[in-house]
């Protein structure tokens, strides 16, 4: 892809990464993603704001190709998919200087051993005149490092936010087309990256309320030139009270469980509680955190294995804990053979959840009508305190 011109002089470089399909080792890329980084050239300085992908340097070079010099490197977030080719940018621009938070300066020592002599801290609020164009940082912290800020760009009303607002999408559209499949995506992004830091990322959210903003220009996915639905989006991940929604993660080796699932399900649904079902062995676990974004209730279906929880069960239990969600109520269902600590080892896994754990259900074997009973209990339980929490 070659570079693209947003407004005079402002441009967009970077790599569309069709092919990824899995990220931090960890969250799955259906619709592989992007590394946009964003070229301002002023009527005296250059600024770059990020850069791409360390696999993609050959890509960010070429379209550098015209460019002899370049000022300032603007780093908004240390992570490597953005930060990882400044040294060789740097190789390549002798004199620029690498801008960043105070936080970021030693993020980028630490990741990249860029030299301290190369690094200038800017301040929440400070600006950096181009020339005709001038640059405003905000600090915007734990979006989703602790160092990450995003620029402004005062005369041409462009918030360049790095990850805020991001997605992983690879689209030749430079600008979003399809607002549902973006919904989607950016929904899933702050899932699996954001959600444990909804308290700051409010705060930040408000941080920037003021800004008159008609292009937000995020480090993935396509560029927002329409962007108050994404805002709104994010004001509603972040602080909308959960839904009257059950995340139902699971595992059935030989069906009992999935049987008590089921069953389950019926009794929810028939009490007007939606649930999401995830069957841990083909999930994709970026659907479960997007699900985690909204849900009341969290209940753990898993079968007791070698003692106790089944081990993708207690990794999914592992990762809602880590994301820190809204639920209010959580529960454990499942079957066993003759005895085991799966209650008491994912009841010890969920300390972050500022939830009331329900009484689980277990049973021995094949369910039969006594467990039915117990989990039509159960159903009502969590109808009843939706119901008691206004949750719709
Ligand atoms: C590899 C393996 C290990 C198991 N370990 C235990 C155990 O430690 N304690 C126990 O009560 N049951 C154990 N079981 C029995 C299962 O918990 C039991 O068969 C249960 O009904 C399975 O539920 P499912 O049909 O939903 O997979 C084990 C089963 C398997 C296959």
């Amino acid at each position: 892809m070659n570079k693209r011109k947003i407004k005079e002089n402002i441009y967009w470089l970077g790599a569309i990464d069709w092919d990824r399909r899995l990220f931090d080792s960890l969250v799955p890329l259906p619709d592989g993603t992007s590394y946009n980084a964003y070229l301002i050239e002023g009527s005296e300085k250059t600024a770059l704001l990020d850069a791409v992908d360390p696999a993609m340097t050959d890509t960010l070079f070429s379209q550098l190709q015209d460019t002899a010099k370049v000022d300032f490197i603007i780093s908004h977030h240390t992570e490597q998919d953005h930060s990882g080719t400044i040294p060789l940018l740097l190789e390549r621009y002798p004199n620029a200087k690498v801008l960043t938070t105070p936080r970021g300066k030693t993020l980028l020592m630490d990741h990249l051993h860029l030299a301290e002599e190369v690094l200038v801290t800017v301040a929440d609020g400070e600006t950096l005149s181009l020339g005709d164009k001038t640059l405003r940082f905000i600090h915007t912290p734990w979006v989703h490092w602790p160092e990450t800020m995003v620029s402004y760009l005062e005369e041409d009303r462009i918030l360049f936010s790095c990850d805020f607002f991001g997605s992983h999408i690879a689209a030749s559209e430079l600008y979003v087309q399809d607002q549902a499949r973006v919904y989607e995506a950016a929904k899933r992004y702050f899932g699996e990256i954001m959600l444990p830091f909804r308290a700051v990322i409010s705060k930040n959210l408000e941080k920037l309320a003021d800004l008159p903003v008609d292009i937000i220009a995020p480090s993935h996915g396509q560029v927002y030139n329409q962007p108050d639905w994404i805002v709104e989006a994010y004001r509603d991940w972040v602080l909308h009270p959960p839904r009257n929604l059950v995340v139902l993660p699971f595992i059935s080796m030989h069906g009992s469980t999935r049987i008590m699932v089921d069953h389950l399900t019926a009794a929810l649904t028939e009490r007007g509680v939606q649930v999401e079902l995830f069957n841990l062995t083909v999930t994709d676990i970026g659907k479960l955190a997007m699900a985690l974004i909204d849900a009341a209730t969290i209940v753990v279906g898993s079968p007791t294995v070698l003692a106790g929880p089944h081990p993708l069960t207690a990794y999914a239990t592992f990762l809602a804990n880590a994301l820190r969600p809204k639920a209010q109520f959580v529960s454990i269902i499942g079957s066993y053979g003759w005895g085991g600590k799966t209650v008491e080892t994912l009841a010890g896994m969920i300390t972050n959840l500022k939830a009331e754990v329900l009484e689980p259900v277990l049973c021995k074997g094949l369910p039969d009508q006594s467990t039915f009973a117990a989990l039509d209990q159960l159903a009502d339980t969590i109808a009843q305190k939706h119901r008691e929490n206004g949750f719709q």
